[in-house]
């Protein structure tokens, strides 16, 4: 059977809640199509505007009444959201699947994820979250609640926080026994819950959002997937993405896509996270690959029939 890592973006589940509800169905036969095709899969998700939607809703509560409401960290901000997001997904999931007359258990995995103290990325927030404000909102909001904001990809602008590397998934043990007993497993959701390790065992929460396609090549990694499907809102990776010259890629190779990446083709807030990925993985073990496609065309992509390859 053939393995498979979903790492399930933006699009695939909405800006707020209400667009999460109606997301997360077509997400989900989006995904019961391939269990049907008889891959094994295992789902990992994005959490920016949900983490930054419930930060935002903590710092409101403090910002009325500490002593009632002490501040939440951003650390327990990404496990609610890991949560929130797990329960809508494995609901829209388990309907999906028993509308088609398949009984598979599901299971969401909240994942812990060790992250170095001394990553430079705490120095250097680049992880976008929360919802898109125009530049003077944007700047207002810096202002007041002494947070960093940055212009996303074109889209608006958003706050910003810091974005260490992924190292090591805690829960590792668990996510591999589920996986081999034939659970669908959710796991790594907004790329896992971010913590330091400290002396005596203890884990520490840190104040960051992992990416979610580096967490998700690791995650493929150690489950010993032969395919990452990265899902997006792109059909295709592009060089010259936006302007004339445009062009579509469809089977590249690692030393290509290094090649591409070097020359800059891809947005550092956006596109250039999941080619790192991508070849992160495919470039990890021999017949390993990555799939970068639109969400409602992961199977076609499977199928060899569209999407981006990353192969050796
Ligand atoms: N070179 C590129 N090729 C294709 N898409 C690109 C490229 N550079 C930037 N993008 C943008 O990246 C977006 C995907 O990133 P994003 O929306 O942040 O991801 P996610 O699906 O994980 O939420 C695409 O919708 C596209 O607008
Ligand atoms: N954690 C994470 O990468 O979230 P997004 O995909 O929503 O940016």
């Amino acid at each position: 059977m053939t393995r498979v890592v979903v790492a399930l973006g933006g699009n695939a589940l909405g800006n707020n809640l209400s667009e999460q509800m109606i997301a997360v169905k077509t997400t989900a036969k989006s995904i019961v199509d391939l269990i049907e095709a008889g891959y094994e899969v295992i789902l990992s998700h994005g959490n920016g505007p949900q983490a930054g939607m419930i930060q935002l809703a903590m710092d409101e509560l403090t910002a009325k009444d500490p002593g009632k409401y002490p501040h939440v960290p951003l650390s327990v901000c990404v496990a609610m959201s890991q949560t929130y997001i797990g329960y809508d997904l494995q609901n829209a999931l388990r309907e999906e699947l028993l509308s088609r007359g398949i009984e598979k258990p599901i299971a969401t995995v909240a994942t812990q994820v060790i992250v170095d103290q001394d990553d430079p990325a705490f120095q250097k927030p680049t992880k976008p979250i929360g919802r898109f404000m125009s530049q003077a909102e944007a700047e207002a909001l810096a202002k007041e609640k002494n947070i960093q904001v940055i212009e996303d990809a074109g889209r608006g602008y958003r706050q910003v926080v810091a974005s260490p590397k992924p190292q090591e998934i805690v829960e590792v043990a668990t996510i591999k026994t589920l996986v081999d007993a034939g659970q669908t497993v959710i796991a790594c959701g907004g790329g896992g819950i971010p913590v330091i390790k400290e002396a005596g065992n203890h884990l520490k929460g840190a104040a960051a959002v992992i990416d979610k396609d580096y967490c998700s090549a690791l995650l493929a990694d150690i489950v010993d997937a032969d395919l990452l499907v990265i899902l997006t809102a792109v059909e295709k990776v592009a060089i010259h993405f936006g302007t004339p010259d445009q062009k579509e890629l469809s089977d590249v190779t690692v030393a290509e896509m290094r090649q591409y990446v070097k020359e800059g083709h891809f947005a550092p807030g956006s596109m250039l996270p999941k080619v790192e990925a991508g070849i992160q993985f495919a470039a990890s073990k021999p017949g390993r690959r990555t799939l970068i496609t639109l969400l409602e065309k992961a199977k076609d992509g499977l199928a060899g029939n569209t999407g981006t390859v990353v192969h050796h």
